[in-house]
């Protein structure tokens, strides 16, 4: 598979070593130093294009595929609220984007323990919810796209709660902190941690005045995602639409 790497950081690197111990090949990589001279027809020899970026350069990056005609894996975070528009586009391109805020098998199996956990604790109504994020003190955006999409999980199993909060942000670091669509019922709330190199770790809660009841997920570092995100990538060539975690591990 030939691949061009649109961001070329702590994933697009650990990506780039997986490809090549496995036979692909690199034949583009961008990051902020060459990205304004990059044109769709750059990516015209790629498979596909694998987006591990910033938060602000995401969309752009879509587009710029989206213009080349070459599918996209997106895993950079912080963008996502705007996936509605996007997905319009593609789709009227007939273009191909898979987007994850977590590319590893767990975090997604976490995801559908926690689902399915709301829905038995559903009838009850005493459980608060409440999710904790850590992440290393690089990391740009807070909370994490994980515990975003963990809350609207949960939420959407919930008739108590809607949505979800920034509650805190520890941090010695300035984080770009995403704000949450006003929403009338519950909030989950959720706290970002940021300390050191840690590369991922996701607790949720269900706390009642009896019992309490915890999933945590810990990436011990980021082959999971890395994987995840190559696998998302052979899947996708040779497909057309939107897709994300489930579709590829059929959850
Ligand atoms: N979905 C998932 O499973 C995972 C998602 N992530 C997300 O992926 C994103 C990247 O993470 P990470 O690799 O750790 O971050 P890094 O900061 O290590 O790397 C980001 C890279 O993007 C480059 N860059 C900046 N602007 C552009 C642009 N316009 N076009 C292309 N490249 C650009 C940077 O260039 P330069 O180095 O020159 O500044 C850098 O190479 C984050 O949003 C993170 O949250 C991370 C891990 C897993
Ligand atoms: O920035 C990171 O590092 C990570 N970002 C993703 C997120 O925001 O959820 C996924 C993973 O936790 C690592």
């Amino acid at each position: 598979m030939k691949i061009a790497l649109l961001g070329y950081g702590k994933m697009g690197r650990f990506i780039e070593d997986l490809a090549l111990a496995a036979g692909d090949e690199i034949v583009l990589r961008v990051d902020e130093a060459n990205r304004a001279s990059v044109r769709p027809q750059d990516l015209a020899a790629a498979d596909v294009a694998i987006e591990f970026s910033r938060p602000e350069a995401a969309v752009g990056n879509i587009d710029l595929a989206l213009a080349a005609g070459v599918p996209i894996v997106v895993g950079t975070t912080g963008w996502l609220a705007q996936l509605p528009q996007v997905s319009e586009r593609v789709k009227a391109a007939e273009g191909a984007l898979f987007w994850a805020s977590n590319f590893s098998v767990g975090v997604n199996v976490f995801f559908a323990a926690a689902r399915r956990t709301a829905e038995l604790l559903n009838p009850y109504g005493t459980y608060q919810v409440s999710i904790e994020e850590t992440h290393h003190l690089q990391k740009l955006d807070a909370p994490s796209g994980t515990a975003i999409t963990l809350a609207e999980t949960v939420a959407a199993a919930l008739d108590a709660y809607a949505g979800w909060e920034l509650s805190e942000v520890k941090s010695s670091v300035p984080q770009t902190q995403i704000t949450a669509p006003a929403s009338p019922a519950t909030p989950v709330p959720i706290v970002s941690v940021r300390e050191d190199a840690v590369p991922g770790t996701h607790h949720l809660s269900f706390d009642s005045t009896v019992d309490r009841l915890e999933l945590r997920h810990t990436a011990h570092s980021r082959a999971g995602f890395a994987e995840g995100a190559l696998a998302a990538a052979r899947w996708l060539v040779g497909r057309r639409g939107v897709f994300s975690m489930p579709d590829l591990l059929n959850l």
